[in-house]
């Protein structure tokens, strides 16, 4: 099984989680776009219904729309009954790292309102500990970077502002902000760490994301796997 079918699986499995009624927070990413498609799937069927998606994104809100998923925003809704959404490196306590795609300011505050929080991942995300392949996406106000990543020095960590690919200068997030990725050495307490970066001013959300992940689903050459809290 390659990672794309690994992403597949995974995908399909959070299907089985998803019932009528539900309100779900739609997360961006490659990951969570197999799943956007494969309920849009269902929806178009008949085999769901009344099903509302709240997304993360640009992104996830395009895919949503494509797919045929109905989409709502956060104001709209009196709650979330579950989010699904993928992760850039997953530690064995199930700490996250995300933002690789520059999502993680909605993405965490859906999945924080989330009654149940489900991560997409293949294998290649495991990590021992949070750090090891990822630096950490830092969003912020954009006049603010230079003066957050000398900031961000304190910490023993470098930081970079994103630049973008397609357009000239940097990457400008869903919020009209910047994007720092800061490299720490080896995160040894996330939850501490994710406190005190937005505890920095002009910081408007990290990508570490601790103790909020209720079921990682991990797709492995092996089948799916589960971690759960
Ligand atoms: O900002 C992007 C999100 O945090 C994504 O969920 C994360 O980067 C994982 O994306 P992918 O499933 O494409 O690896």
């Amino acid at each position: 099984m390659n990672v794309e079918e690994m992403k597949k699986a995974v995908a399909k499995e959070a299907l089985n989680l998803i019932e009528d009624e539900m309100v779900i927070g739609l997360g961006t990413g490659s990951t969570t776009a197999y799943f956007i498609r494969y309920l849009g799937k269902l929806i178009m069927e008949g085999e769901l219904e009344e099903v509302y998606g709240v997304p993360t994104s640009y992104q996830a809100r395009l895919l949503a729309l494509e797919a045929g998923v109905p989409v709502v925003s956060l104001d709209e809704v009196d709650a979330i009954d579950i989010a699904v959404d993928g992760a850039d490196e997953v530690d064995p306590q199930m700490n996250l790292i995300k933002g690789r795609g520059a999502a993680l300011t909605m993405e965490k505050i859906i999945e924080y309102r989330a009654g149940m929080f489900v991560v997409l991942v293949d294998e290649t995300k495991l990590v021992e500990w949070l750090g090891q392949k990822m630096p950490v996406p830092i969003e912020v106000i954009p006049v603010a970077w230079r003066a957050i990543a000398e900031e961000i020095e304190v910490f023993n960590a470098t930081a970079e502002l994103r630049m973008a690919e397609k357009k000239d200068g940097p990457v400008v997030t869903d919020n009209g902000n910047f994007i720092l990725d800061a490299k720490f050495h080896r995160i040894e307490d996330p939850l501490d760490l994710e406190i005190e970066l937005n505890n920095i001013p002009g910081v408007v959300e990290n990508g570490i994301f601790a103790d909020i992940a209720d079921l990682v689903l991990v797709g492995t050459k092996d089948g799916v796997k589960r971690m759960e809290r």
